[in-house]
């Protein structure tokens, strides 16, 4: 049958079914299924697996919707596949055919659909949008949002909320591309038409949409946050300033408000956004490497949090943002926002602050606590809590000296992949821990002189990465956002690229580069499982519950960024082979079926 908008914001409490990117709208990635546990996993086996064939493979980095036992699954190349949940068996396939000019700046991923009513929706990597019928795979609608060749691209997972005023269902999404310097925007559509409702820039002073019609500047329309030349006129980075919100929103029903992270401003120049001869410090390139907080019924930016003020690093702000309630050391109930941010620290916001905080950003601050959670950050010695702001290292890459085409190198660390980067982490209300995706690497780093071009790279900076420990690069972090303590941590060799999953069986799931899924106790961070998949895990682990057992799922197939910008990291996992499948897991239960 059809998915109603009940069922969508049920999810986290219906381990029948996965309906949404983050299992459920506040994106826990927790499952209280607790069928599987650390005294039995050693008895988890593989189902099934599924190909997705064709001759291009590359990154899969989707999370799996589960409704009615099938299985909806994107793969690389803007690819959808549904295919029978007990047996693996494929329903419907559905190839997007792509233009050659597309221009993702960091593989040819997609992480998941969405699904609503009798449809399910994905992004397309020439900035698309599809709908199509979810029993039969047919096209219903498809809209393009932007120009492919000037860098527009899709790579995150659609979302669905309901806007708790007019009582209207959307499918959210945003868009990518800020490395290509676009403006990043955030889309709210109809999901029976894929007409547009709202758009909302991420750069300040770009105007949104409202109902087909141009509505309110994003902040401050004199845009003060981005630097005037000397005839007065904003610089140039600001019309391809980024911002893009390239991952997936959360939903806070009670405040009626959409929050999503907001990607890095463009170029990653910090000295094509500062006035010249002036501080970083004092421009601090709004809307971008932040956390922003929109209302579903008019797109209206409500609050935001910026994680690096002119982010001269791509730190970016995107990956997921995780809703959660906690009680304060007076047993007040605080409603907070968490996020690991790939400048390296974790933070937590108070986010009925943030859905009402009027007025310019920042101010009030809405910063509750940021701790680092990877050693050896290199940018900021932590943040203020009374304004919200980092407390800078004062290192950032200098301007080329007189006619030099470089500037001086500089080390950096977290490297502009990520202390995390868009894995997605998880919660577990169990433990009222947070399980980080992480990785402990560095860069040298380097300013270029650029000017923009469209459809070509707009960076204007040179890195290369390389590793800080012998003994590994992942690191799975277990930290206490009351007062960010690392309760637990687990080593890898390679990086870590993929989401983790908590479940109530005490379990935390998750997959490696060089293949393995594997399970972890939520409690100290034991291995207690592993399986070898055939290519490096980089995708998002599902479980739910079929016929009174519980199921494990994951895609397997190396990509994403490392391979292509990882420098040394590139070259380490050079070893590991491509791939494109899904794999599924359950106990085994010989002696049942035995006795059938
Ligand atoms: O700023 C952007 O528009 C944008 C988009 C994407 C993307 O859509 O995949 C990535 C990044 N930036 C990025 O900086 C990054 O490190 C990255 C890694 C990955 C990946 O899938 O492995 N995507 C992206
Ligand atoms: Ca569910
Ligand atoms: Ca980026």
């Amino acid at each position: 049958g059809p998915v109603t908008w009940e069922d969508i914001a049920n999810d986290d409490k219906t381990p029948g079914d996965v309906l949404s990117y983050g299992l459920g709208l506040k994106a826990q990635r927790f499952s209280k299924l607790d069928k599987i546990t650390p005294d039995n996993i050693g008895a988890l086996i593989p189902v099934w697996s599924f190909s997705f064939g064709g001759e291009k493979q590359r990154g899969q980095e989707g999370q799996a919707l589960v409704h009615d036992g099938v299985i909806y699954i994107t793969a690389s190349y803007s690819r959808i596949f549904a295919v029978d949940a007990k047996t693996g068996k494929r329903l419907w396939e559905y190839n997007y055919r792509l233009p050659d000019d597309i221009r993702p700046c960091c593989d040819v991923v997609n992480r998941g659909p969405a699904i609503y009513g009798d449809k399910v929706f994905f992004g397309t990597l020439d900035a698309g949008i599809v709908a199509l019928n979810k029993d039969t795979g047919k096209l219903v609608w498809k809209k393009k949002f932007g120009d492919h060749t000037v860098g527009y691209t899709m790579t995150g997972a659609p979302f669905i909320v309901k806007d708790q005023k007019s009582g209207k269902v959307l499918l959210i999404h945003g868009s990518s591309g800020d490395e290509f310097g676009v403006v990043g925007w955030l889309f709210a559509r109809d999901p029976d038409t894929g007409e547009e409702v709202w758009a909302r820039p991420l750069v300040e002073g770009h105007v949104g949409r409202l109902g087909g019609k141009e509505s309110t500047p994003t902040g401050d329309p004199k845009a003060p946050s981005w630097p005037r030349d000397k005839d007065g006129n904003l610089v140039e980075a600001w019309n391809h300033g980024g911002g893009a919100p390239w991952q997936t929103a959360s939903f806070d029903v009670d405040t009626n408000t959409i929050v999503i992270g907001a990607g890095n401003p463009a170029p990653w120049n910090t000295w094509k956004r500062t006035k010249e001869g002036d501080d970083p410090k004092n421009w601090d390139s709004l809307f971008t490497s932040g956390q922003a907080y929109v209302d579903a019924s008019t797109g209206e930016l409500k609050g935001f949090f910026q994680h690096t003020p002119n982010d001269a690093w791509d730190f970016s702000g995107n990956n997921s943002i995780i809703l959660f309630d906690y009680q304060d050391a007076n047993g007040k109930t605080v409603k907070a926002s968490a996020h690991a941010d790939r400048n390296g620290f974790f933070f937590v916001t108070d986010r009925e602050k943030l859905a009402t905080g009027a007025g310019y950003p920042n101010k009030p601050t809405a910063l509750i606590g940021a701790w680092p959670f990877v050693d050896g950050i290199t940018w900021a010695s932590g943040f203020d809590l009374k304004t919200g702001r980092p407390i800078e290292k004062d290192n950032r890459p200098p301007l080329p000296k007189g006619d030099a085409q470089k500037g001086d190198s500089i080390y950096v660390s977290p490297p502009f992949l990520g202390g995390t980067n868009w894995m997605p982490m998880s919660y577990s209300p169990q433990t009222g821990l947070f399980y980080i995706p992480a990785n402990h690497w560095a860069m040298d780093y380097w300013t270029e002189h650029l000017t923009y071009k469209a459809g070509a790279a707009y960076l204007g900076q040179g890195f290369r990465i390389k590793r800080v420990y012998d003994d590994h690069v992942g690191i799975l972090r277990a930290i206490d956002p009351k007062t960010g303590k690392i309760a637990w941590e687990h080593k890898e060799k390679f990086p870590l690229w993929g989401g983790t999953l908590t479940t109530g069986g005490g379990l935390l799931f998750t997959g490696t580069s060089d293949g393995y899924v594997k399970a972890f106790d939520t409690k100290n961070g034991k291995e207690l499982w592993k399986f070898q998949t055939g290519s490096g895990v980089v995708s998002i682990p599902i479980t739910w519950e079929m016929d009174g057992e519980q199921y494990l799922g994951i895609q397997s197939g190396y990509g994403g960024a490392v391979p292509l910008w990882g420098g040394d990291m590139a070259e380490l996992t050079k070893q590991v082979t491509q791939g494109g499948s899904m794999w599924v897991f359950k106990l085994a239960n010989f002696g049942k079926q035995a006795s059938k």
